[in-house]
């Protein structure tokens, strides 16, 4: 399994990390099959297979449920999982239970949290003294999308820009080891990757960041309607499932499934 060091050298030597979430078994076990860097058990779990509106409604229960089934389908690749909404924010003693109770159950190598207050820069600082790895999230944090009012590009001023390069240092500071940036400016994404020693994660980011990570069911058009404007998908699996479904159905309507072949004998 590769390890935080290696990625901190896939930055030095300009290598990019490729990231990609994944919720389930089958999803994990081919995306490890293709060689991917690391996984992350996003909590955008609650929208692309729970169906909510929002990551707010995802519980620590969800959480756990899915990256355990994750981390049986990828033993050996490095698996951060996001901890969910409302469950690092209410004590740094309750914080750090979650974080333990997800870390110990999945057998993760990092969990993520969004934001960088003074609250999270300590909670950063705690979880990595107690030895669970952090990667820190900015830009668009989307646990917080009722308060930014949507799913909107983040730190287009020069003003909120400064202040996201300098969560960035502080999160660096107090031990994170990787940042995810979400749907910023790209210049604004090159800055921080060049201002910064640990790997920045991009997604909506541009090209600049040290390396990439997409949603599953995005790159796949899998279950998915709207892709956001920063996702290249790489196949249509809507149409290839509702096609072969369609077939299905219709074979059975039509007698033509199953067979003498599919049937046992005595
Ligand atoms: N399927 C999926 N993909 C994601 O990347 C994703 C989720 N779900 N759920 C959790 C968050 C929410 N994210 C989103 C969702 C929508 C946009 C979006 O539609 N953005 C607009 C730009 C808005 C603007 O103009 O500022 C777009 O057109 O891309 C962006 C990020 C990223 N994450
Ligand atoms: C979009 C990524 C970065 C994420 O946090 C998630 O999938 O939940
Ligand atoms: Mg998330």
């Amino acid at each position: 399994m590769l390890t935080r060091i290696d990625f901190q050298q896939m930055k030095e030597k300009k290598k990019k990390i490729t990231m990609l979430t994944s919720y389930d078994y089958p999803s994990a076990k081919l995306a490890e099959e293709a060689g991917i860097d690391m996984l992350l058990v996003g909590d955008s779990l609650g929208m692309v297979v729970l169906g909510y509106d929002s990551t707010v409604k995802v519980t620590v229960d969800d959480m756990i449920h899915h990256a355990k089934a994750v981390k049986r389908g990828a033993e050996n690749t490095f698996m951060v999982v996001d901890m969910p909404f409302m469950s690092y924010h209410i004590s740094l003693e309750e914080s750090l239970t979650h974080a333990r109770n997800i870390f110990q159950s999945t057998d993760a190598q990092a969990l993520k949290i969004e934001g960088a207050t003074t609250e999270l820069l300590n909670l950063t600082r705690r979880l990595t003294d107690s030895g669970i790895p952090v990667v820190a999230h900015l830009g668009l944090t989307p646990q917080s999308v009722n308060v930014l009012g949507g799913f909107k590009v983040q730190a287009r001023e020069k003003q909120t820009a400064d202040k996201l390069i300098e969560d960035a240092k502080q999160l660096e500071v107090n031990g994170a080891i990787a940042v995810v940036l979400e749907c910023v400016p790209l210049d604004l994404a090159k800055t921080v990757t060049e201002e910064l020693t640990i790997p920045t994660i991009g997604i909506g980011a541009g090209v600049h960041c040290d390396g990439q990570v997409l949603v599953y069911h995005d790159i796949l058009k899998y279950g998915v309607d709207r892709l956001p404007k920063f996702v290249k998908p790489y196949t249509d699996l809507n149409d290839t499932i509702k096609g072969a479904i369609e077939s299905y159905c219709s074979d059975v309507v039509d007698q033509l499934f199953p067979t003498e072949k599919q049937s046992f004998k005595n």
